[in-house]
C-alpha cells in the first residue's frame, strides 16, 4: 500500500484529504507544517508528500529545497491557495512532480497522485538496478597496482577527458571503463559498448553512425548509430586496436568536431559523448605497422590507464576468490563454500595467463566439482 505524508497546516483540508485518499486505499500521515514534515520524511519511507506552500515554521517550497538537499529522492505535489503561476513554475522547476491550486479538483489530485506514485515506483526500481549494477561493476582488490587504477579512476570520472584503457585479455578493462562512467556527470545516462573486433569491417561505421535507409542493400530502414545512442553518456569503444583503418579516419572526424554523419546520409549530426576506449594491443606497434592511425591514437589517449596482469598483483586473489565465492553460490542458489589456506597459497602460485576471467571460471569449477572447503588437492586437480 503507498503511503502518502500530507503536510498542511488548515486542519479541515488535512481531514477532507485524508478522507479522500484513504478511501482510495493510501495509507495517509499527516502533520501541520514543514518542519514536522522534514522529520517524518528523514526518518521514515513515504511514496510521495502533499504539500502547502504557506504553512508556519517551515514553508512548502523550503521544506522542498531541503528535501532535495539531503539527496532524499521522493515525489512531491504542492497545493496551495494562493495559486499564482510563479509558484507553481517555481515548485515544478525545483523538482516537484505537480501543481494543484485550493480548493483542489479532486478529479485532477487523484490523477496527480496516481501519476506521482507511478513516477516513485519507477525511482524506486532504477535505484535498486543501479545498486545491483554497480555492485556488478565493483571493482574488488586492494593491492598497489589497483589502488593506483582506482585512484586515477576518481581523478578523471569527473572530467570528460578521453580514456585509453590499456591491459591483457581478462583484467578487468571493461569493469574500469564502467567505473568512469558511474562515476561521472554522464552516470544518468548510458554507457553504450562497441566491440570493435566482434564486427565484421563492412558493418563496424553503420554500427557506428547509424545509415540512412537504402544507402546500402540491407538498409531497409534508417538506423541510430552508437555515437548518437551514447548521447549525453559514454561511448566504450572495445578493442580500438582492431578498428578498421578506413573506420578510424570516420572516428577521428567525429572526435575533432563532434559531428558525425549516418553512412549515406549528408546531414551532420551533433553529438555530446565521451569516449573511452580500450585495447590488449601495443597500439605503437600497430602504427609502426601501419595498422593504427597515430592522430587517433593521440586522440584517444589524453589519459592512459594501465591495468596490471593479475600474475602483478596476487595479493589481490584472496578478496577476488572471496567474492567469486559469494557471487557463484547466489548466481547458483546453493550455499556458499569456503576455502582453506592452502588451496589459496596454490592459487597464488598460479601464473594466470587469462586474468580475473581465468581466475573466476577456475573458481566455478571449484565450486562445483571441489569439496565443502575447497582444498590445495582440489586446486591441484582442477586449475587446468
Ligand atoms: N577487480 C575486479 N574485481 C572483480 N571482478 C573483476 C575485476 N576485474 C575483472 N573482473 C571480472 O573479470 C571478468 C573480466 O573482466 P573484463 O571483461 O572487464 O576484462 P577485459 O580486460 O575488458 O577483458 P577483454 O580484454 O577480454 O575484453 C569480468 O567477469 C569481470 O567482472
Amino acid at each position: 500500500m503507498s503511503k502518502i505524508l500530507l503536510i498542511d497546516d488548515e486542519a479541515s483540508i488535512r481531514q477532507t484529504l485524508k478522507e479522500i485518499l484513504e478511501y482510495e486505499k493510501y495509507q495517509v500521515e499527516e502533520v501541520a507544517n514543514g518542519a514536522d514534515g522534514l522529520k517524518k520524511i528523514e526518518n521514515e519511507h513515504y511514496d510521495l508528500v502533499l504539500c502547502d506552500i504557506k504553512m508556519p515554521k517551515m514553508d512548502g517550497m523550503e521544506l522542498l529545497n531541503a528535501v532535495y538537499e539531503k539527496g532524499i529522492e521522493i515525489p512531491f505535489i504542492m497545493i496551495s491557495a494562493h495559486g499564482t503561476i510563479d509558484n507553481a513554475v517555481e515548485a515544478t522547476k525545483k523538482g516537484a512532480f505537480d501543481f494543484i491550486s485550493k480548493p483542489p479538483d479532486l478529479n485532477r489530485l487523484l490523477v496527480s497522485v496516481r501519476n506521482a506514485l507511478d513516477k516513485s515506483s519507477l525511482m524506486a526500481e532504477t535505484k535498486t538496478l543501479r545498486k545491483k549494477v554497480s555492485k556488478k561493476y565493483e571493482m574488488i582488490g586492494s593491492s598497489k597496482e589497483l589502488e593506483e587504477v582506482k585512484e586515477t579512476i576518481a581523478k578523471v570520472a569527473s572530467t570528460d577527458a578521453r580514456v585509453l584503457i590499456i591491459g591483457e585479455n581478462g583484467t578487468g578493462k571493461e569493469l574500469v571503463a564502467r567505473q568512469i562512467h558511474e562515476q561521472s556527470d554522464r552516470a544518468k545516462s548510458a554507457m553504450v559498448e562497441v566491440n570493435c573486433a566482434a564486427i565484421p569491417s563492412e558493418l563496424i561505421e553503420s554500427e557506428l553512425f547509424g545509415h540512412e535507409k537504402g544507402s546500402f542493400t540491407s538498409a531497409v530502414k534508417q538506423r541510430i548509430g552508437k555515437f548518437e545512442q551514447a548521447t549525453g553518456g559514454t561511448l566504450f569503444l572495445d578493442e580500438i586496436g582492431d578498428m578498421p583503418l578506413s573506420a578510424q579516419a570516420k572516428v577521428l572526424r567525429a572526435l575533432q568536431e563532434n559531428k558525425i554523419n549516418r553512412v549515406g546520409g549528408d546531414k551532420d549530426i551533433k553529438v555530446d559523448v565521451r569516449i573511452i576506449a580500450a585495447t590488449n594491443k601495443n597500439l605503437k606497434d600497430a602504427i609502426e605497422n601501419g595498422e593504427f592511425r597515430e592522430d587517433l591514437f593521440h586522440r584517444l589517449s589524453v589519459i592512459r590507464i594501465n591495468v596490471p596482469p593479475l600474475k602483478d598483483r596476487k595479493d589481490d586473489i584472496p578478496e577476488l576468490v572471496e567474492k567469486f565465492l559469494s557471487d557463484i553460490a547466489e548466481e547458483h542458489g546453493s550455499k556458499k563454500k569456503s576455502i582453506d589456506k592452502d588451496a589459496l597459497t596454490q592459487l597464488k602460485e598460479y601464473n594466470w595467463s587469462g586474468n580475473i576471467r581465468e581466475l573466476r571460471n577456475v573458481v566455478e569449477r571449484l565450486i562445483i566439482l571441489g569439496a565443502d572447503t575447497i582444498t590445495a588437492q582440489d586446486v591441484k586437480k582442477y586449475i587446468e
